[in-house]
């Protein structure tokens, strides 16, 4: 019999039986998670379901109190951000934190040195990809703690793509944007899965999100209670009553 901490053999990243508890409250309440190579996943759920903590507990940023995570078929779970971050997991935060005193191409230069392990030619062209693409040309020189929200948010999103990731962990990079920038950052995370980068993206605005995912994972109370496409999980009974205030 194959062993539960084993991950099934088509998994890009996955999760089993991972638990985070702060104190005496859950947060992850055994999870078990699957994410397959080229896949998009939208994760969904009212406000303190674990979404973040799920992303952190990914990306490496926060320790598990139980469970393992396997990568591309290595056990990852004790390993830190940044070595997960070379090995091509890369996360980006909901509150931005760009480094401040630096300009928007030094920010993500400094992401592709350190986070991505390249050489500092290599860290340029990928930089300067990364800034083109994100559309962040026309503020490239600007200090980052004078952006607005959206470049802010469009600079944490090119600062993850500047390492190269084959993982993208992005948390609700899409709130407070209108509709025009909406459909701009749909299209650059179209664009992102054309380089067959496998996406995970918290969102709680669902018309957007759905525009990118083919598969929905909903979290309530820590737990994972639906998982499959857009229309099955948006429709579910426990989905709709997690997002009326009762726990499944
Ligand atoms: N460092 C921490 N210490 C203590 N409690 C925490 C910590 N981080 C998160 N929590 C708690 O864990 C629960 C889940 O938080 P988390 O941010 O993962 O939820 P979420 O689903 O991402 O919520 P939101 O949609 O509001 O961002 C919340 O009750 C939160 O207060």
């Amino acid at each position: 019999m194959i062993p539960q901490s084993r991950p099934p053999s088509q998994a890009l990243l996955s999760a089993r039986g991972l638990s985070k508890r702060f104190g005496a409250q859950t947060v992850l309440d055994q999870v078990d998670f699957n994410l397959r190579r080229g896949e998009a996943i939208g994760i969904v759920g009212p406000n303190g379901a674990g979404k973040t903590t799920l992303l952190a507990a990914l990306s490496g940023s926060l320790p598990v109190t139980a469970g393992t995570i396997h990568y591309a078929g290595r056990d990852i779970t004790g390993m830190d951000a940044a070595h997960r971050c070379r090995l091509g997991i890369a996360r980006s935060h909901q509150v931005p934190r760009p480094f401040g005193g630096m300009t928007v191409f030094e920010n993500v230069l400094t992401a592709a040195l350190h986070g991505g392990g390249f050489t500092r030619t290599q860290a340029q062209e990928r930089s300067m990809d990364a800034i083109r693409l994100c559309g962040m040309l026309p503020v490239a020189n600007r200090r980052s703690e004078s952006l607005g929200l959206l470049d802010r948010k469009r600079l944490e999103l090119t600062r993850s793509l500047a390492t190269d990731p084959a993982v993208l962990l992005l948390d609700e990079i899409g709130g407070g944007l209108t509709d025009g920038e909406a459909a701009e950052l749909v299209g650059t995370i179209k664009a992102l899965r054309q380089r067959q980068i496998t996406i995970v993206w918290i969102e709680h605005i669902v018309h957007v999100l759905v525009q990118v995912a083919e598969r929905l994972v909903c979290m309530d109370a820590g737990r994972i209670i639906a998982d499959g496409t857009p229309e099955a999980v948006l429709s579910n009974q426990t989905v709709m009553s997690a997002y009326l205030g009762g726990h499944a």
